[in-house]
């Protein structure tokens, strides 16, 4: 069998092949600067460091899932999968390994597998025929959560080779990133120093040269509990935020970097897949039947995580919908737009660059513990 006893494919949850034992942590640095170096050795942090305890096996048996199931994906995700296919297939070995039990653990938001230009948040709605291409660069971004705590982690696909060094600028620059980070380290230095790396790098495409540009308006960020977005954003270029802010002892963050050939800056394009409730959303009295339930349907199935609409269409989706003549689509579509409309629900449209680019991505979640950094979702593979 696999790594800790587990099957080939994986099919144990990870919480079985560790009972009794510990979680594996992940990559342990020190925090930057002359300022942190008592840190490795300070009783007082270590100390500290214990009380969090549960709050690390939670995002260490995450962390052990999302490298699981990617290294599962990473066996199967070919030209000419069809993309509906090959998110269904990685859910359902999401669901399995981390004992999905409704809000408590599961899926922290949707897969998403964006493809060339297309930077983040495009997952297929029902319907989407998309094939996967040999010439596809393809970012794959999955969350698992358990008890609200998410490993948020992504990496970029692409079979022909001509991509390399767009893949290689921006898993630099995501490595650079994460080793910059650190207690009291300030976010806009990090941006500036990410995108140094990133614009070190070119890529030739039939003959013609590229500089890749890190993507201005796209960056990492804060996680709290059943809280993808904690508040705090990490840029990805010089300018990038307020040079006041910096990381704080905890904290946990996720460091996304993304490479262009086109731009280096997204809009809002083509059909919204993605959709979460606002974390501080307004009480609004609902006057549509469909809309109070499928409010209901959200806030006992997703809570404050994001969804995508072809989890609206799951077996679970309660009564709230009637099969009409485009399937269930159109019963809920309405109601989710309601929603979006008086600001219940957020829409994450997918992110653009211009068409004919090619975009990569890679992401990091990792703790700053009182007395180190600890990168949870660091794998073998990236
Ligand atoms: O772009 S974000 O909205 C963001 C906002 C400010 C800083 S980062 N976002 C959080 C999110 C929002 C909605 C989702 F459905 C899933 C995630 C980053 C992200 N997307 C995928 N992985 N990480
Ligand atoms: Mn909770
Ligand atoms: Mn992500
Ligand atoms: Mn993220």
């Amino acid at each position: 069998g696999g790594a800790y006893g587990q099957t080939d494919p994986p099919t144990i949850p990870v919480a079985e092949l560790f009972k009794g034992k510990e979680f594996p942590t992940g990559e342990i640095q020190n925090h930057p600067g002359e300022g942190n170096s008592f840190r490795e050795t300070s009783e007082e942090a270590r100390a500290r460091d214990r009380l969090n305890d549960d709050l690390y096996a939670k995002l260490r048996e995450g962390a052990e899932v999302h490298r699981q199931v990617r290294s599962y994906a990473q066996s199967f995700i070919k030209p000419g999968i069809k993309l509906v296919d090959m998110c269904e297939r990685l859910e359902n070995k999401n669901r399995e390994l981390v004992a999905e039990k409704g809000l408590e653990r599961g899926i922290a938001f949707p897969t998403g597998c964006s493809l060339n230009h297309v930077a983040a948040h495009y997952t297929p709605n029902s319907g989407d025929e998309t094939v996967l291409s040999y010439d596809d660069v393809m970012k794959v971004d999955f969350g698992v959560q358990i008890d609200g705590r998410i490993i948020d982690s992504a990496w970029t696909v692409s079979f022909n080779p001509r991509y390399d060094a767009l893949l290689d600028a921006v898993r630099q620059s995501t490595d650079t990133g994460v080793r910059l980070a650190g207690i009291d380290a300030r976010l806009c230095d990090i941006g500036e120093t990410i995108q140094e790396v990133m614009e070190s790098f070119e890529v030739e495409l039939d003959g013609k040269t590229y500089p890749v540009k890190a993507i201005r308006n796209l960056n990492g960020h804060s996680i709290g509990q059943h809280q993808i977005h904690g508040g705090k954003s990490i840029p990805i270029v010089k300018n990038g935020c307020e040079e006041s802010l910096i990381m704080e002892e905890g904290e946990i963050f996720a460091i996304e970097t993304f490479g262009s050939t086109g731009r280096g800056f997204v809009i809002e394009d083509m059909e919204c897949s993605h959709y979460m409730k606002r974390f501080d959303c307004p009480h609004v009295p609902l006057r549509m039947q469909s809309s109070k339930k499928l409010l209901a349907h959200i806030n006992k199935t997703f809570g404050t995580l994001a969804f995508c609409r072809r989890w609206l269409e799951r077996e679970d989706g309660g009564s709230a919908f009637v099969n009409g003549p485009q399937g269930k689509q159109d019963k809920y579509m309405g109601a989710l737009k309601n929603l979006c409309d008086v600001g219940i629900i957020q829409p994450y449209p997918p992110l653009c660059d211009v068409k004919g680019c090619y975009t990569a991505q890679y992401e990091q979640t990792f703790v700053l513990r009182p007395n180190c950094k600890e990168i949870l979702s660091r794998g073998d593979d990236y």
